[in-house]
Order: structure tokens, then C-alpha cells, then sequence
């Protein structure tokens, strides 16, 4: 399939996405890609590209918690300055925060024409890194989770992905970005181009508003509604949490329109007339108000300045979310599930007891 050619996707797509075999595999497969981190990101990454056949060395500090899991799981794994030394294209998948430094700690070892490479463009796009002149910038951005753009890839699939291009210096840098996201399974899906400044502003819009910040809200407020009302705390949780990834199971296969076909007419009445009361006018306004802080830069500033202060706020929030009565009923459930066993651990993010 070449660039848009879908069924009847010329008419509607309104940018460049790609496909399979738009990708062209030998802009990478000659090249070592060094993994920097071995979070989310950074073993989705790692391990899809190897199963691909491309050549990856992973990059950890010393003392990591990460390095005997990307050993057992057969990858090279050295220092990040070594390993950027030997790598052809650098991919950045260490914690936003934690970029510039190591940035600064490997910058030494890239060579002319070299790539460095994100999974977001949070420091290029608020320059808290700027790379040599001498070095392609790129980006190849799934946009999912790192453990299910690996379990996407394990079963045959791949999570969609954008690429973007900051800096062209070998005039291959959006050939070898797409390349790259084929190895990690994003043509099989679907890879938009698009800026860095477009997947930065919407990402974050995206995680703040609706993904991350806006639906565990609507979580939350609904299941507490319920709870102070006087309804058990294991009914809630089901209704407003488990229930949600059923529902939205249905419109990631069938659109909105899928779920509104499987659920009764009762609830679709229901859905269509008291939906907009919910998240109504000034949620959007909420929405716009958040977009703008992300495009000022205010909320660059706000996260960049929490983190040199030692997370206070993020530290006490994180801490009042886990103690919601919402975490308390659910963990016990889910442990009951009667597939849980069969269905662990190797694709489920471990969920540390604190950090
Ligand atoms: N999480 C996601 O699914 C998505 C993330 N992204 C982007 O991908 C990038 C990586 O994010 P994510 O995967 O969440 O990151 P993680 O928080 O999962 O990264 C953890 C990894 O970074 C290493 N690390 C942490 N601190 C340091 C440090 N001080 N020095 C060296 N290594 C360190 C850890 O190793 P150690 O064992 O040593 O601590 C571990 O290997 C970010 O740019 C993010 O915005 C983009 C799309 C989705
Ligand atoms: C939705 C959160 C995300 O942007 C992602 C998984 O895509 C992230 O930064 O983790
Ligand atoms: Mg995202
Ligand atoms: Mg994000």
C-alpha cells in the first residue's frame, strides 16, 4: 500500500499518514540504534526494533533497576555514553526531566550525521536541549502506552505513531524516522507526519485534558456520586471504572457509533440527552484554558520549575490519588478476577508499591 491509499481514505485524510510499505526498512537496518532508558517507552522500543532485526544496544547508568531486565531480555546494555558512542541514531526514552542531563552527559560521543532522536518533543520544542548543527533531530512517537505498543507488536499488531523532523542535516532524516517506526510496529497501524511543536502541544493537551487528567476525573466524580448517595463502593467501581474500558473497548473498534449500537436504546437516550449536561460548556472552556497554557509554554515552566524543587506538589498529589477509596476497592477486585493469572504479568506494567 503506498502513502494514503486506503479505502476511500484520499477523500477524508487530510494529512500524510503511512503505511507498510511506505516505510522503506534500509535507511535503518544497516545502523546501530542506541535505547537510552528501559521505562515504558524505552523496552517497547528496544525489543521491537531487535525483533525487527535492527542492531540495539540499550543505555543505562550503572546502578540501574532496569539493566538486568534488558539483559535476561537478550539486548546489549551498556552506559549511555557508551552507547551513544557506538550508535548511528540516539532515541532519548529517559523521563522528560531527566533528558537534558543525560543530553549533556552523551553529548560528546555524536558523530556528524548521526541521529538523536524522542518519543516526544517536550525538550526540543521548550529548548531545554539543543543538539549540534551536525546531527538529523526526529521524532517517532507512539501514541500509546509503552507496554501495550509491545503487546500491540506481540500479537501481530502496532500502536499508531507520529514522526516529525526538527533537523535535516542528511537530508534522510524523515526516510530513517519512518523507517524507525516501522521497527517498532507503527506502520502497521498507522504513522502520521506531522511537527514537533504539533505532538508536543497535543500530547500534552491530550494526557491533561481527556486521556489521563480528564477521564480519571469524570472516574472519580462519577463513582464518588454514587458512593455518597449510599451505593456499595464495589458496585461504583464496576459501573464508572471497570465498565469504562468495555465501553471504550467498543468505540476504539466501531467508533462511537459501534457502542452506541451495543449498548440498549435506553442508554443511548439517556447518553445523548444527559452527556452534555455532564461535560457541558465550561468544560470546553476548561479544555481551551488548558491548550493555552500548553501553548504559552506556562505549563512547560510550571513542570520544569516543580521538578527542580523536588516535586512537592506532584509528590502530594500523586499520594491523595492513590488513596482514593476508588484504589482501595478496585485492587482487591481485580485480584479476584478469575483470569488474572493466565492473563499477568508478562504484558502488564508492574505498578511499583512508591517512587
Ligand atoms: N510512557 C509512555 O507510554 C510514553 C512516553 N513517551 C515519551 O517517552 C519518553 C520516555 O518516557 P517513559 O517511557 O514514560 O519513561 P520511564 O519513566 O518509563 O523511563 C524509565 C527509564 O529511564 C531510566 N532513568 C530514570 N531516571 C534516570 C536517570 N536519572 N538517568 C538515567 N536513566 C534514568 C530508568 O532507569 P533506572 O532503572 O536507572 O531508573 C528507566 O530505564 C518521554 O519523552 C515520554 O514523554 C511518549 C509516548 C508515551
Ligand atoms: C497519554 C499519556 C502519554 O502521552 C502517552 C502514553 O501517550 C504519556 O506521556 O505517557
Ligand atoms: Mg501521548
Ligand atoms: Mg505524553
Amino acid at each position: 500500500m503506498t502513502e494514503n491509499e486506503t479505502s476511500n481514505a484520499d477523500d477524508v485524510f487530510t494529512t500524510n499518514i503511512y503505511y507498510g510499505d511506505d516505510a522503506d526498512a534500509s535507511y535503518i537496518e544497516d545502523k546501530t540504534v542506541a535505547v537510552l532508558g528501559y521505562g515504558s517507552q524505552g523496552h517497547a522500543h528496544a525489543l521491537n526494533l531487535h525483533d525487527s532485526g535492527v542492531d540495539v544496544v540499550v543505555g543505562l547508568r550503572e546502578d540501574s533497576s532496569s539493566w538486568p531486565q534488558a539483559e535476561s531480555d537478550g539486548l546489549r546494555v551498556t552506559t549511555p555514553d557508551d552507547a551513544t558512542a557506538e550508535a548511528d541514531i540516539v532515541m532519548f526514552l529517559v523521563p522528560d526531566t531527566i533528558q537534558p542531563a543525560v543530553f549533556e552527559a552523551v553529548e560528546d560521543g555524536l558523530e556528524e550525521g548521526n541521529t538523536v532522536m524522542f518519543a516526544h518533543g517536550f525538550n526540543i520544542h521548550y529548548n531545554q536541549i539543543e543538539p549540534p548543527e551536525y546531527v538529523d533531530v526526529t521524532m517517532a512517537a507512539p501514541k500509546g502506552p509503552g507496554h501495550i505498543v509491545r503487546r500491540d507488536y506481540e500479537n501481530g499488531g502496532g500502536t499508531p505513531a507520529l514522526i516529525a523532523v526538527y533537523q535535516d542535516y542528511t537530508g534522510a532524516a524523515k526516510d530513517e524516522a519512518l523507517a524507525y517506526a516501522q521497527g517498532i510496529g507503527g506502520t502497521r497501524a498507522g504513522v502520521v507526519e506531522t511537527t514537533f511543536r504539533e505532538e508536543v502541544e497535543s500530547d500534552l493537551f491530550g494526557e491533561q485534558a481527556v486521556l489521563c487528567g480528564g477521564v480519571t476525573s469524570l472516574v472519580k466524580h462519577g463513582f464518588e456520586t454514587l458512593v455518597d448517595a449510599g451505593y456499595a463502593p464495589e458496585m461504583a467501581y464496576f459501573e464508572c471504572l471497570n465498565e469504562l474500558k468495555l465501553i471504550v473497548d467498543l468505540m476504539y473498534e466501531d467508533g462511537i457509533g459501534g457502542m452506541w449500537y451495543s449498548v440498549s436504546d435506553t442508554a443511548e437516550y439517556g447518553g445523548l440527552t444527559r452527556g452534555d449536561r455532564i461535560v457541558d460548556e465550561g468544560v470546553r472552556e476548561n479544555m481551551e484554558e488548558v491548550l493555552e497554557e500548553v501553548q504559552s509554554g506556562e505549563f512547560a515552566r510550571e513542570w520544569i520549575n516543580e521538578n527542580q524543587a523536588g516535586r512537592p506538589s506532584y509528590t502530594q498529589l500523586k499520594r491523595h490519588d492513590e488513596e482514593h477509596k476508588i484504589e482501595e476497592i478496585g485492587a482487591p477486585l481485580r485480584d479476584l478476577f478469575e483470569w488474572e493469572d493466565e492473563q499477568s504479568d508478562d504484558d502488564a506494567p508492574e505498578v511499583p508499591a512508591d517512587d
